[in-house]
C-alpha cells in the first residue's frame, strides 16, 4: 500500500447511505481531506469517521475549488451526477460518481463529451462489473461466447418501486440546504419524503427502480450481449404509474421489452432480482448471490474449461487488477487507463433505461436510432431526451 505521502487526496460529495459507503472505501486508498453533504449533519458525520483532517462543506463548489484535490467520489441522489461530476473534472479532479449516471439520454451525451474533453479518469458505480467474485464477468464471459446460442434474451428483473404519498409540505430542517438539495429539479416545498434515500421514488430526482437497479442488470445484459456500444430499435412496455399529485410517481411495477439489431432483446422487468440469459442452446441466470445453469455446472466440472472461463474473466476486465471496483478506480488515476465501468457503456446502459421509461410514459412502443441516438419520427420522445433545468444548477457542455 501506499504511504500517506504517495497518497493521492480525495474527497467525497453527498455522504449519505452509499455516498459515505463508497467515500470509506476511497479513504482507505487515499487521503480523504474533505467531504460536502447539503446535509451539514451527514457531513460532520463522515468527517468525524475519518482519521485526520477531514474538513466538512455543504456547497460543492467550494470543495472543488481546493487545489489540494485529486480525485472525488460523488454519491448524490441522481439528479445531481452530471453536474457535480462535469464541475469536478472541469476543476482538474478525476470522478468516482454513482450509478445510474444520468437523469436523461442528453446528459449522458454531455458527460461523455467531457470525459473525453478532460482526459480525466471516471469511474461509474456499477460495481457488479469488479465484485461478487466475479460471478457477473463470468456469466458475460459464457453468453459471448456463444455457449448459450447466437441469438439471445436477457431478463432483467428488479425490484418494484416503493409507493406512497400525498406528503405534506413541511419547513425544511435548518441542517439542510434544500434550494441547493433540489439542484437543477423544478422547485418545490419542502418534503422529507423527497429527501434521505426516498429520492428514487420522484421522477423530478430518479426514473425509479428501472435506472436504480435496473441499470445494474441491464448493464450486465449490453455487456453480455456484445452491444455496450449500441442501443435497441424497438422499445416497447407498461408500466403502473400513480399520478395523484405529491405521490412517489415512478413506474411502480414495469415490463419492458428492447428489441436489438441481430435479433437479442433485453426484457426489464419488476419481480425478483435476477439476470437471466437465454439462448437456443442453454441458459444462465446471475445475481450477487449466485451464477447458476447448466452451462455453469458443465464448465465447473472441466479443469480445461474452468482455465478457459478464467481467461476470459481476465481479458474481459482487460488485464487489469481485479481487486474491487474502488481500487481499480485507484489503479486506473494511476496508470490513467479506461475504469471497467467506463462513461461510454455506462450511458449506453443507462440510455436502454431512460428509454424504457420514455416508452412507459408515452405508453406506445417507440422507434430508436442507436447511431444518432435519436428517435425515429417521434418529437414528442425527442422532447423528452432531455429536461428543463432550473438555474443556476445547468448543466452545460
Ligand atoms: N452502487 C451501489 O450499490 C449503490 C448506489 N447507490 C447510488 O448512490 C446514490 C445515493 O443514494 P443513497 O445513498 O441511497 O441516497 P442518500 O439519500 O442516502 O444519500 C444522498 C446524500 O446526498 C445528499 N445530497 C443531496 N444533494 C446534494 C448536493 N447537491 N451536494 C451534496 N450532497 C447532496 C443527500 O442529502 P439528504 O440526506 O438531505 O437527501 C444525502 O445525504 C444514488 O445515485 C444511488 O443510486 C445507492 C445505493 C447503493
Ligand atoms: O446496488 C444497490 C443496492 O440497493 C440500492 C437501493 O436500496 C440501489 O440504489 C443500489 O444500486
Amino acid at each position: 500500500a501506499d504511504s500517506p505521502n504517495e497518497r493521492i487526496n480525495v474527497a467525497s460529495i453527498g455522504v449519505g447511505g452509499r455516498g459515505s459507503g463508497i467515500g470509506r472505501q476511497a479513504a482507505g486508498l487515499g487521503n480523504m481531506v474533505a467531504c460536502c453533504d447539503v446535509d451539514s449533519q451527514h457531513a460532520e458525520r463522515f468527517a468525524a469517521r475519518i482519521d485526520g483532517n477531514c474538513a466538512t462543506y455543504t456547497d460543492y463548489r467550494k470543495l472543488l475549488d481546493r487545489k489540494d484535490i485529486d480525485a472525488v467520489t460523488v454519491g448524490t441522489p441522481d439528479h445531481w451526477h452530471v453536474k457535480i461530476s462535469i464541475d469536478a473534472m472541469r476543476a482538474g479532479k478525476d470522478v468516482y460518481c454513482e450509478k445510474p449516471l444520468t437523469l436523461t439520454i442528453d446528459e449522458g451525451k454531455q458527460i461523455c463529451r467531457v470525459v473525453k474533453e478532460t482526459g480525466k479518469v471516471f469511474q461509474v458505480g456499477t460495481q457488479q462489473r469488479s465484485e461478487n467474485e466475479q460471478r457477473f464477468l463470468k456469466a458475460v464471459a459464457i453468453a459471448r461466447s456463444g455457449r448459450l446460442g447466437d441469438k439471445l434474451h436477457a431478463l432483467s428483473s428488479v425490484g418494484e418501486a416503493s409507493s406512497g404519498g400525498p406528503f405534506n409540505v413541511t419547513k425544511p430542517p435548518t441542517n439542510l440546504d434544500w434550494d441547493m438539495w433540489q439542484g437543477q429539479a423544478p422547485e418545490t416545498g419542502y418534503m422529507a419524503e423527497r429527501t434521505h434515500h426516498n429520492f428514487r421514488w420522484w421522477q423530478e430526482y430518479s426514473g425509479g427502480q428501472v435506472t436504480d437497479w435496473g441499470v445494474h442488470h441491464t448493464d450486465i445484459a449490453l455487456w453480455a450481449l456484445g452491444l455496450d456500444e449500441t442501443g435497441p430499435t424497438k422499445i416497447s412496455g407498461k408500466g403502473t404509474f400513480n399520478k395523484q399529485q405529491d405521490c412517489y410517481n415512478v413506474a411502480k411495477s414495469f415490463d419492458c421489452m428492447m428489441d436489438f439489431d441481430g435479433g437479442h432483446q433485453i426484457q426489464l422487468t419488476s419481480g425478483g432480482n435476477e439476470l437471466v440469459i437465454t439462448g437456443d442452446q442453454g441458459k444462465i441466470r446471475v445475481n450477487r448471490g449466485g451464477l447458476t445453469g447448466k452451462p455453469v455446472d458443465e464448465i465447473a466440472a472441466s479443469a480445461e474449461e474452468t482455465d478457459w472461463l478464467n481467461d476470459e474473466v481476465e481479458k474481459l476486465y482487460r488485464k487489469m487488477r481485479i481487486a474491487g471496483h474502488m481500487q481499480n478506480f485507484f489503479d486506473c488515476i494511476k496508470s490513467r487507463e479506461l475504469p471497467i465501468s467506463d462513461v461510454y457503456t455506462h450511458h449506453r446502459s443507462v440510455s436502454a433505461c431512460h428509454l424504457a421509461n420514455i416508452a412507459m410514459i408515452l405508453d406506445r412502443e417507440l422507434t430508436w436510432d442507436p447511431k444518432k441516438e435519436d428517435f425515429v419520427g417521434d418529437a414528442e420522445a425527442t422532447s423528452m431526451l432531455s429536461r428543463e433545468q432550473r438555474k443556476p444548477y445547468t448543466v452545460d457542455a
